[in-house]
C-alpha cells in the first residue's frame, strides 16, 4: 500500500514527525535523541529487540507517556491535544479493558466516548470471531480479549492506528484475518498504521514501511522496498581476510556469531528485518548473520 493511492488526502502530509525525541526513566533513556517522520497512509513495522524503546515511542505518540526531551507531532498536533487525540487509537500490549463490563457494553463505551464512532465496524469484527456480545470481559480468553480491543480500536476510525504487539496471543487463522480487516481499513481509508511485533513473516506481508530500533535508537527508516534494495544479508561460516576485505566497503549494520564463539559486533538490531539474502561461496563466508548495507553504486 502506498502513498500514492491517496494523493488528494495525504500528499506530502506526515502521520507524525519526531525531532530529538527521548523517555528517561530512572534506570536511565529508553529512548534517546529520536528523530523520526512518518508519511501519511503508510503501514510501517516497527521492530527491534525486547527492551528496544517501541512500546515507549509508541506510548508517546498516544499520549500515554510524557516524552522527557525533544518534540513531537502528530498530524502536526501536541500528542495531548484534542486533534491528535480524535485522529489517533492505541491498542497497547496490556489490552486494558474493563473485566466486568459485558462486551456489549464495552463497545457502548466506545461509542459514547467517541464522535465518529463505527459501530458496524466494531461489532463485525467481535461477530467474527464468535464472542458473545453478552459475555463479561473476565471470561474471555486473552485472543479474545485482543479481539475486542482491535475492535475498539478499529471503531474510533483513527487516522493514526498504534497497534503494541496486536497480534502475539493470536493463533495464525485469527492473525491472518485481523491482517486483512487492518488491509482493507488502510485500503479503504488510507489510514496510516504504526505497528511494532516480533512477528517479523506477518509484518513481512503487510508494511510498506519499516522502523528499527535499538538501544533507544533508530537504526534504520524508510521505505520497504529502497531498504531491501540498499541491504543485503549475509549468513556463512567464518569470514577469511578476502572476505573481510570485500565487507568493509560496505556498512555492517549488525553482524551476529552462532552459539559457542564470540561476537564481532554488538549492534543489537534483527537481521531478519531485512530480509534480501545473499549467498556467499564458502571463500568468503562469515561465522555470523551481517546485515550489510550497500555501498552506493557510482
Ligand atoms: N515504567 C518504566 N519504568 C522504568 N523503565 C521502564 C519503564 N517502561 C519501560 N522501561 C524501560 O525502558 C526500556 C524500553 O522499554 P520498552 O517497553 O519501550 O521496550 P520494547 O522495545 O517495547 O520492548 P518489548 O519488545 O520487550 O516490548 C527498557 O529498558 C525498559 O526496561
Amino acid at each position: 500500500m502506498s502513498l500514492d493511492m491517496y494523493p488528494d488526502a495525504f500528499a506530502g502530509q506526515a502521520a507524525f514527525e519526531a525531532h530529538g525525541l527521548g523517555k528517561r526513566y530512572r534506570r536511565g533513556w529508553a529512548l534517546r535523541n529520536c528523530s523520526l517522520r512518518l508519511p501519511a497512509g503508510r503501514i510501517c513495522g516497527l521492530v527491534g529487540p525486547n527492551g528496544a524503546g517501541k512500546s515507549t515511542l509508541l506510548g508517546i505518540l498516544a499520549d500515554v507517556l510524557e516524552p522527557s526531551a525533544g518534540t513531537v507531532r502528530v498530524f502536526g498536533a501536541a500528542p495531548g491535544s484534542e486533534e491528535a487525540g480524535h485522529r489517533t487509537a492505541f491498542l497497547s500490549q496490556d489490552k486494558p479493558l474493563f473485566r466486568r463490563f459485558t462486551v456489549a457494553e464495552m463497545l457502548r463505551l466506545g461509542q459514547e466516548l467517541n464522535p465518529q464512532w463505527d459501530a458496524a465496524a466494531a461489532e463485525s469484527i467481535v461477530r467474527a470471531g464468535d464472542i458473545p456480545l453478552n459475555a463479561r470481559i473476565a471470561t474471555l480468553s486473552g485472543g479474545q480479549r485482543t479481539r475486542v480491543a482491535f475492535a475498539l480500536a478499529f471503531g474510533r476510525r483513527p487516522d493514526l492506528l498504534l497497534l503494541d504487539e496486536p497480534m502475539a496471543d493470536l493463533d495464525p487463522l485469527v492473525r491472518h484475518e485481523l491482517m486483512s480487516v487492518l488491509m482493507a481499513e488502510v485500503a479503504e481509508r488510507g489510514t496510516t498504521v504504526l505497528m511494532s511485533s516480533h512477528l517479523l513473516a506477518d509484518l513481512e506481508n503487510v508494511c510498506d514501511y519499516l522502523v528499527v530500533i535499538s538501544s533507544g535508537g533508530v537504526r534504520l527508516a524508510g521505505d520497504v522496498d529502497e531498504i531491501l534494495t540498499a541491504h543485503t544479508l549475509l549468513i556463512g561460516a567464518e569470514a577469511n581476510a578476502g572476505a573481510r576485505a570485500e565487507l568493509s566497503r560496505h556498512t555492517v549494520v549488525e553482524s551476529r556469531v552462532g552459539a559457542g564463539r564470540s561476537p564481532r559486533s554488538s549492534v543489537p538490531t534483527a537481521p531478519s528485518t531485512v530480509p534480501g539474502r545473499l549467498r556467499v561461496p564458502p571463500s568468503k563466508r562469515s561465522s555470523s548473520p551481517i546485515c550489510v548495507r550497500r555501498t552506493p553504486r557510482p
